[in-house]
């Protein structure tokens, strides 16, 4: 039998970029892409056990990922704390960038944001592999499931029913650009995923008719927990009026409004709890923004802040501030929805269903995709994350990405709109 050392010790690590599709999803800035780009991150160890994780595919954070990559053989999948400062050594991965990151909206891009979100996926493909070698779950690494199952929110969108010229796939869930679009939408959400809470893809149409859609939700779906996001679009009078209008109908309004100031503005004059993962997004941001009660709910995502283990410690400072704290999502496979399904159930107080887009991602790297059953996904207690590389699929979907004229290989909300619609630039901000 070969010692803990050599079994834990890293011998390979495979990085593989792959193209999912991505349904016409409207959102402030544009339009979701036919095609959407992720890196599946792959750790082997000298004993042979492959864990996996994930991370955007985009190029500068694939670029980075390669680095992180090269340097990693010879170390112990157990290091987790080291892949931090390694990441920081990498030349250029500390230089700063401003900036909005358009397509994943996730406020002012800086390289140390980039760097936290490629370090998350080898974090997670580091616990699988760990897991997998101790025959421990990835949540028992982190001090163990606190719940069996894990609650999602429906996350509704504006949508075409189809991309701009028939582009990429289509599916059967048709337009859905008024109220009862919107309301359709989300009976299909919970008559084939059981979500209980609903969140609204905001910032598309003038304030009016976001307002309309939640009415219209909360007729059909009382008592139903109800969010609307418009990524910043608006002002601070508009925030206000907005929350004046859905007052008594929003559990909370998602980043109303850009920055933390103006965030700080709105919170202070209404009583609807604002929720962000635009301008808390990373540690740094934390200090002004909680003393300036500018946020009640942070929405954590792995990716962002660096891994599952500084998500915990993310939760341990809101608890302390008393604030608030869920999940928020971007287009992932089942991969980054099983990580987050064994973070989310170590985390006591997360009090608010999280966000998923994975009912959207139709294709998957897995072999069995992750099911939601009464909007919940239960926790695995498999060793390691509990899911399997589909190698098949992840060759097809990475041919894709490798026959990709460039297209796509960047996620440009922008620039998908202008395919439909040729003077479509970036939104000024406000937009209302
Ligand atoms: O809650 C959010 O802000 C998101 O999910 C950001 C995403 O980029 C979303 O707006 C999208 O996919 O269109
Ligand atoms: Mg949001």
């Amino acid at each position: 039998m070969t010692d803990l050392s050599t079994a834990l010790s890293l011998a390979e690590v495979r990085l593989t970029p792959v193209l999912i599709a991505d349904p016409p999803l409207l959102n402030t800035h544009g339009v979701h892409q036919p095609y959407t780009p992720r890196l599946i991150v792959e750790v082997v160890t000298a004993d042979g056990i492959t864990g996996v994780g994930e991370t955007y595919g985009d190029a500068k954070y694939l670029a980075l990922a390669r680095e992180l990559a090269a340097a990693l053989p010879g170390r112990r999948v157990d290091g987790l704390n080291g892949l931090h400062a390694l990441a920081a050594r990498i030349p250029g991965s500390g230089a700063p960038e401003s900036g909005v990151d358009v397509g994943g909206q996730r406020g002012v891009q800086t390289a140390d944001k980039l760097r936290l979100s490629v370090v998350s996926g080898f974090e997670v493909a580091c616990l699988d592999a760990l897991g997998k070698a101790l025959g421990l779950p990835v949540h028992a690494l982190l001090g163990g499931k606190v719940r069996d199952a894990v609650e999602y929110s429906a996350y509704l969108f504006y949508r075409w029913a189809e991309h701009p010229g028939g582009a990429g796939q289509r599916d059967d869930w048709g337009a859905a650009l008024d109220p009862a679009g919107v309301v359709e939408q989300a009976r299909r959400f919970v008559r084939d995923y059981g979500f209980g809470s609903f969140k609204l893809k905001g910032g598309v149409f003038p304030p009016d008719e976001e307002i309309a859609a939640i009415r219209a939700l909360a007729a059909a779906f009382p008592g139903r927990p109800l969010r609307l996001d418009p990524n910043g679009a608006w002002s601070v009078a508009t925030s206000l009026y907005v929350a004046r209008e859905l007052g008594g109908v929003l559990e909370y309004l998602e980043d109303p409004t850009l920055g933390t100031a103006q965030m700080a503005e709105v919170a202070a004059a209404t009583d609807v709890p604002l929720a962000t993962n635009m301008c808390v997004t990373t540690f740094p941001e934390i200090p002004e923004a909680f003393a300036k009660g500018a946020v009640q709910v942070v929405l954590s995502d792995h990716h962002y802040w660096g891994g599952l283990l500084r998500t915990r410690e993310l939760a341990a400072i809101c608890r302390t501030f008393g604030v608030g704290l869920s999940m928020h999502s971007n287009t992932h496979t089942g991969i980054s929805l099983a990580a987050m399904t064994h973070v989310a159930a170590t985390v006591s107080d997360l009090d608010n269903a999280c966000d998923s887009h994975y009912p959207w991602q139709t294709e998957d790297v897995i072999t069995r995709r992750l099911p939601f059953e009464g909007g919940r996904i239960e926790v695995s207690d498999a060793p390691g994350l509990g899911v399997e590389l589909d190698r098949e699929r992840l060759e097809f979907l990475h041919r894709r990405w490798l026959d990709d004229d460039g297209t796509h290989r960047d996620r440009d909300d922008v620039a998908a709109m202008r395919v439909a619609d040729p003077d479509w630039v970036m939104p000024a901000v406000p937009r209302w």
